[in-house]
């Protein structure tokens, strides 16, 4: 038996997949890390420590595995995408890595306006100027670390990084290098005219490569580390939306997913380059050739649970803290939350909104907290789902994946919310099976990852949406949507009080 192995380089944890011919998952070793939040709309993590933790993951999973490391094909990646990865000439790491859920670039956005112009920043790139992607955070850096900037020679995404750690080799897949803001999505270049702008040149930026293109082998001395073979291919891998979206064969016209990790996203798969959403999702090149995807993004989706939950509650894993949820009912009894802890990215892109609890009663008890917590983060996501639906695209039955998807009533009330079929999939770890899916193409296994996905895909189960919930939300939604512009003024003041 021949097997591969997806890694998936998560806000929260890195997640590796050993998978075998059948795309049955052998085993799954997860390894996490913390936020460094040094203040408030700051997130950063050190690449250092996304190495370690692969390598400890990679070499638990190679001690545990009772074939032969030679029997690993091929290796991929998914990342959390549009961090920025600074290294010197020497390839040596300049600064902790600006994460995309880090908001201090609100400024630099502007200038990126002021310097391109809207229009054409969204001709060129697809997508508006958004604080966490990763153009105005090189910016960010040449203005307020001059003396790191100067010592720039070439920046890199997050699971750039660790591939360049494994094999030697710099490279960045066009699915990643989309959410940069220095590609052209629809002719698949880096952007010279943008480049020119900011006195960015080529030599920064790495080369482009398709997500299933073979970049290197692994080095002796990471395999001495791990156990891995060094004739284990290593394929380039995709931003971690484009790989969950191929771990859920989200492969045609038609096909609809939501990803709840430490974001959340509703994706869309796009045949074509040239619609126009007038930058109100993201958009964005697939990890399949000559593909794309449109996505609405939540911010602060599993952030905002996890985030519950540690504060209140740190000592409790994910099912004790959620029990008794399901026992309330929907709508938590008036009880209403906006997940906007880091500020907002669909449809509100606004970096100073913070999340509020609505309707707080004597009668509330922690179960209602919590219930209005998962409820509020579906309604975010829903709001990403009503752009599409009034784009004329029909939603009527979605794909669920990542944290979020192991708990059943979290999928329940996602069927309700978004009143359409919700299907959870044998594995919720879409982006480490599309990362699998990867090595496997890339491997040679299929003729296309639409092959791939036929073999290695099945779905678990389906949720149906329950008319009465359905009804319920639908109130719900509407006291939700007005939430945003009725607490923005009391967040703008509140402001200069965070630090
Ligand atoms: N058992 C669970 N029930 C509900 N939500 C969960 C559970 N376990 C994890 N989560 C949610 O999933 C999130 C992590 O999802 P994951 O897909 O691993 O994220 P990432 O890829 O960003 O690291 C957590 O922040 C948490 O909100
Ligand atoms: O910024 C985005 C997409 O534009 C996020 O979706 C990141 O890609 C992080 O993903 P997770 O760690 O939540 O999976």
């Amino acid at each position: 038996m021949k097997y591969v192995i997806g890694v998936d380089l998560g806000t929260s944890a890195v997640k590796i997949l050993l998978v075998d011919q059948n795309g049955q998952v052998c085993s799954e070793v997860s390894k996490s890390y913390p936020l460094i939040i040094e203040r408030s709309g700051y997130s950063e993590q050190n690449p250092e420590e996304w190495v370690e933790k692969t390598r400890e993951g990679l070499a638990e999973l190679i001690q545990q595995f009772e074939g032969e490391a030679s029997d690993i094909e091929g290796i991929s990646f998914s990342g959390q995408m549009h961090g920025l990865v600074l290294v010197d000439e020497n390839h040596q790491v300049l600064r902790n890595a600006i994460l995309w859920n880090d908001t201090r670039t609100t400024k630099q956005c502007g200038d990126i306006y002021e310097t391109v112009g809207k229009q054409k920043l969204l001709d060129i790139t697809k997508n508006p100027a958004l604080e966490g992607f990763t153009l105005p955070k090189i910016l960010w850096v040449k203005e307020n670390e001059p003396e790191i900037f100067a010592r720039a020679s070439v920046f890199m995404l997050p699971k750039d990084y660790l591939r360049y750690r494994m094999t030697g080799q710099v490279h960045m897949d066009y699915s990643d290098a989309a959410g940069t803001l220095l590609l052209n999505v629809a002719k698949r270049e880096w952007s010279q005219e943008i480049l020119d702008l900011f006195g960015l040149t080529q030599e920064f930026c790495p080369a482009l490569v398709e997500s299933h293109e073979f970049t290197g082998n692994v080095t002796a001395e990471f395999a001495q580390a791990t156990g891995l073979s060094e004739a284990t291919k290593v394929f380039a891998g995709g931003a971690d939306n484009a790989c969950g979206a191929i771990g859920s064969g989200i492969l045609s016209e038609g096909k609809t997913l939501c990803s709840i990790g430490t974001s959340g996203v509703v994706l869309s798969y796009e045949e074509r380059s040239d619609l126009d959403f007038e930058g109100k999702v993201h958009y964005f090149n697939h990890g399949e050739e000559n593909a794309f995807y449109t996505m609405g993004v939540t911010l602060a989706a599993g952030y905002s649970l996890s985030w519950f939950k540690d504060t209140f509650a740190k000592e409790e894993n994910f099912e004790q803290f959620l029990e008794g949820v399901a026992e309330v009912p929907a709508g938590s009894n008036g009880l209403l939350f906006t997940p906007y802890l880091v500020g907002e990215r669909t449809p509100h892109a606004d970096s100073n909104i913070r999340g509020s609890f609505i309707g707080v009663d004597a009668a509330h008890e922690r179960k209602h907290f919590a219930r209005a917590v998962l409820e509020g983060i579906t309604f975010s996501l829903h709001e990403s789902i009503e752009i599409f639906r009034s784009s004329g695209k029909t939603i009527d039955s979605i794909i669920s994946i990542g944290g979020g998807a192991k708990n059943e009533t979290w999928l329940q009330m996602q069927a309700d919310i978004f009143n359409a079929k919700v299907e959870k999939l044998s594995s919720e770890q879409g982006p480490g099976m599309g990362a699998a899916m990867l090595a496997a193409y890339g491997s040679g296994w299929f003729g296309s990852l639409k092959e791939c996905a036929e073999a290695f895909l099945q779905t678990a189960k389906t949720y149906k949406p329950i008319p009465e919930n359905v009804e319920t939300y639908q109130k719900v939604f509407g006291i939700y949507q007005q939430v945003y512009t009725q607490t923005k003024t009391l967040n703008d003041q509140l402001r200069e009080f965070r630090k």
